[in-house]
């Protein structure tokens, strides 16, 4: 066995300066890659906490943070040693994130929590029936300083921290799939801060940037083979590899009241409105990433290069790009060479993207990735066909078809979704828009659709 990927004695951790939450792949792929690879990387240091569970801080301490970053070109691979993250984290250390909060040093917190991390209710404000957050708002109004399990907990108890100890602005950066992801932060922050305590209110307006993001890098779920391929290669043990893709974008909008590492030098876009470009990926790349997660595994296929492999599903992609152009803000060249870097993309046969890690949480998904492209559609009198493929292989995705259901609103969606193929379609979309739910054209659409999904008529 060969030796553990370590730092050598003379290898110095760059001075911890951001604060992450959700040591997941898609971070170690991409922000922290941008972070070392900027003119001044040298200087900005990435302390690392686990969203919830302690594993990755476990296999990534005895490595002093670094890992490979395997990148798989429809090729071959490259690999690199990442060397930003100085510091990680299991979830359950809260001295440590607060001390890193109180830091003048630290001038960013971003994270990756999943789209369903933030918490957020109905209304798209802090969710305050659920147990978890409440629980947060005991134990915060008891101890401000007491561990907290939620994101939304841990940002509020931050900068509680951050206020009393007069550690000054601070910019909150999250990278997770979301639209306005900056605001959504904002917000369930917010809501959270004024319960309480409402004088963190004027504060956080004084002292906190929320800054905005469109994330892109295909990152997929790591198998052992890739461990194998770093030791063979580099002739190291390491015991927390990520594989992604070489394609990489970052759009970022903020004010970093505080400093930010000079990421535009490692090709990050600054801009003053992310929204165009999540627009865009959201649609295009995510939509279409839901529509195979949902009816490539009814066809047989386990990855994404199966599914687009397939001439019947990259018809639905190809026609819910065609219904989800007419919404971009974008020149219609850039939608087309982004469709064809897509096509590439979702090619590569060598990423081996399971479907079904894009399939989970699509209560969190579909209202962000479909939902828009029904509504103009059909505010234009048109029939969307490619979301109504996908909406329809969601539901027979929830009613037992494909991969199993993995979803933070399982119990809910699936009960909408149950017994009757008309009113299962109504209940859903009505839950996902009501003003869809009166649509009979599109209702009959959908069920049509649902039914061929069942009775395997799609072959
Ligand atoms: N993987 C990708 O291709 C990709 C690309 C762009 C954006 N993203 C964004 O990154 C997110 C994470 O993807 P990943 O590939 O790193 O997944 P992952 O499974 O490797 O990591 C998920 C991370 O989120 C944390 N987490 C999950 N639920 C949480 C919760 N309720 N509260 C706190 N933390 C929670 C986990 O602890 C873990 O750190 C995605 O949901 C997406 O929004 C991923
Ligand atoms: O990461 P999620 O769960 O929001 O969505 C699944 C995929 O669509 C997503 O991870 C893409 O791979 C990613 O957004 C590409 O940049």
């Amino acid at each position: 066995m060969s030796e553990r990927l370590s730092r050598r004695p003379d290898e110095v951790a760059p001075p911890v300066r951001i604060a992450h939450i959700g040591l997941g792949n898609f971070f170690r792929a991409h922000q922290a890659w941008y972070t070392m690879h900027a003119a001044d990387g040298a200087g900005w240091g990435i302390a690392a906490f686990t969203g919830r569970r302690p594993e990755a801080a476990r296999a990534l301490a005895p490595q002093d943070g670094l890992y490979t970053l395997v990148v798989r070109g429809p090729e071959g691979d490259e690999l690199e040693v990442v060397t930003s993250v100085s510091a990680v984290h299991a979830a359950a250390d809260h001295a440590a994130w607060l001390e890193y909060l109180r830091d003048p040093a630290v001038a960013v917190v971003t994270t990756t929590v999943t789209e369903a991390g933030y918490l957020r209710g109905p209304d798209g404000g802090l969710d305050v029936d659920d147990a978890d957050v409440l629980a947060d708002v005991q134990t915060l109004r008891r101890d401000p300083v007491a561990p907290v399990a939620t994101v939304p907990g841990k940002i509020v108890a931050g900068l509680i921290a951050r206020q009393a100890a007069d550690g000054g602005a601070i910019t909150v950066l999250p990278c997770d799939n979301l639209p306005g992801n900056g605001e959504v932060v904002g917000r369930v922050v917010r809501d959270l801060g004024a319960l309480i305590d409402p004088d963190l209110l004027p504060w956080i307006d004084e002292n906190v940037d929320f800054a905005s993001s469109m994330v892109d890098r295909i990152t997929p779920a790591v198998g052992p083979e890739t461990a194998e391929l770093v030791e063979r290669e580099l002739g190291v043990t390491d015991a927390a590899p990520v594989a992604t893709e070489p394609f990489s974008e970052w759009v970022v909008a903020g004010r970093f009241p505080a400093g930010r590492p000079q990421w535009e030098t490692a090709g990050v876009m600054l801009v003053d409105d992310v929204e165009p470009y999540e627009r865009r990926k959201l649609l295009l790349l995510n939509g279409a990433h839901s529509l195979m997660a949902y009816a490539g595994p009814v066809l047989g296929h386990e990855t994404v290069d199966q599914a687009f492999a397939d001439e019947q599903v990259r018809t639905w992609v190809e026609r819910l790009w065609d219904d989800a152009e007419a919404g971009l803000d974008v020149p219609a060249e850039d939608v087309a060479a982004y469709r064809e870097a897509l096509r590439e993309r979702f090619s590569n046969p060598r990423m081996r993207d399971v479907l079904g890690r894009i399939a989970a949480d699509g209560s969190q998904k579909l209202p962000v990735r479909h939902v828009p492209v029904l509504r103009a559609e059909r505010g234009a009198g048109r029939l969307p066909q490619g979301a109504v493929v996908a909406v329809a292989a969601w539901v027979a995705h929830l009613r037992g078809a494909g991969v199993p259901v993995s979803d933070v609103a399982a119990e809910r969606w699936q009960r909408l979704a149950a017994g009757d193929d008309e009113q299962a379609v109504r209940s859903v979309l009505g839950e996902l828009a009501p003003d869809l739910a009166d649509d009979a054209e599109l209702r009959a659409a959908v069920v049509d659709q649902v039914r061929s999904f069942e009775s395997g008529t799609e072959r």
